[in-house]
């Protein structure tokens, strides 16, 4: 693997909703000891987060306390005030949270999140002091430069053409027909389009911005790629061990 410019690889997990409370603790405690038990990651070069479901976010803060493992939340809303069943980024703040999901696919594609909520979300999200892992990815197999192009367009449209705004931000590139397959999008697929994105970002000094790959993403692959910084990762890390073994993978590329 070629690494990326970038400071550090970041792995990372959500449960989506996948798990009930009881399990997601159980879980979280499973996830904290493969972390305790890799003491290299207490030098930062591999950054590990883990984003539960909100009403896990209080306790999970709790147990990740003197980890390494960064707290996310999968959502937010994007100003205080009236708007019943969303959560506040300042709230989140609160609860100890340093990283949330904005457009994750499942969002758009579901929930209706288009590219003005999802610009309003990234400024509220900066504003409190949270770094947006900004989700993105072409709807439909592309070639990869076309694939490139379409992302590079979410995020202009993320950063409402601010690209100050995006040096902030965390990408997570997940092509929406790789998610929830039985296999990620091939490692060449990947690395051209994030090889291309990079080139488009450069023009705004932005070439080292974390990019992440996520879709299916799983043990093995992280070697496979060049100019990625890290992986997203979803079923595939509800078994622990393999956040173990990702983990390792990437502390075997950083050495
Ligand atoms: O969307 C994802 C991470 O947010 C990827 O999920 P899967 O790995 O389960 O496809």
């Amino acid at each position: 693997m070629k690494l990326p410019a970038t400071e550090a690889l970041f792995i990372g997990v959500s449960t989506k909703m996948y798990m009930g409370y009881a399990q997601s603790l159980e879980w979280l405690g499973q996830l904290v000891a493969e972390v305790d038990a890799r003491p290299a990651l207490v030098a930062g070069r591999v950054v590990p987060f883990v984003i539960p479901s909100f009403p896990v976010l209080p306790e999970a803060a709790r147990l990740l306390e003197g980890t390494p493992l960064v707290l996310g939340a999968q959502n937010c809303g994007w100003s205080d005030g009236p708007w019943t069943g969303e959560v506040s980024p300042s709230m989140l703040g609160e609860l100890g949270v340093g990283l949330v999901e904005i457009g994750h696919a499942e969002r758009r594609r579901y929930f209706a999140e288009d590219e003005s909520m999802i610009a309003l979300k990234v400024s509220a999200a900066v504003d409190a002091g949270l770094t947006p892992l900004l989700c993105v990815g072409e709807p439909e197999t592309l070639a990869p430069a076309a694939a490139a192009d379409t992302v590079y367009r979410q995020i202009k449209a993320a950063v409402s053409g601010d690209w100050s705004v995006a040096s902030g931000l965390v990408i997570a590139y997940e092509p929406v027909w790789a998610i929830g397959a039985a296999e990620p999008a091939s490692a060449g697929y990947v690395s051209q389009v994030v090889d291309a994105l990079r080139d488009s970002l450069a023009q705004h000094d932005l070439a080292r911005l974390p990019i992440i790959y996520g879709g299916s993403a799983k043990p093995g692959l992280l070697p496979q790629l060049n100019e990625v910084s890290g992986l997203f990762l979803g079923r595939f890390a509800h078994d622990a061990t393999n956040f173990g073994r990702v983990l390792d993978e990437a502390l075997a590329l950083t050495n």
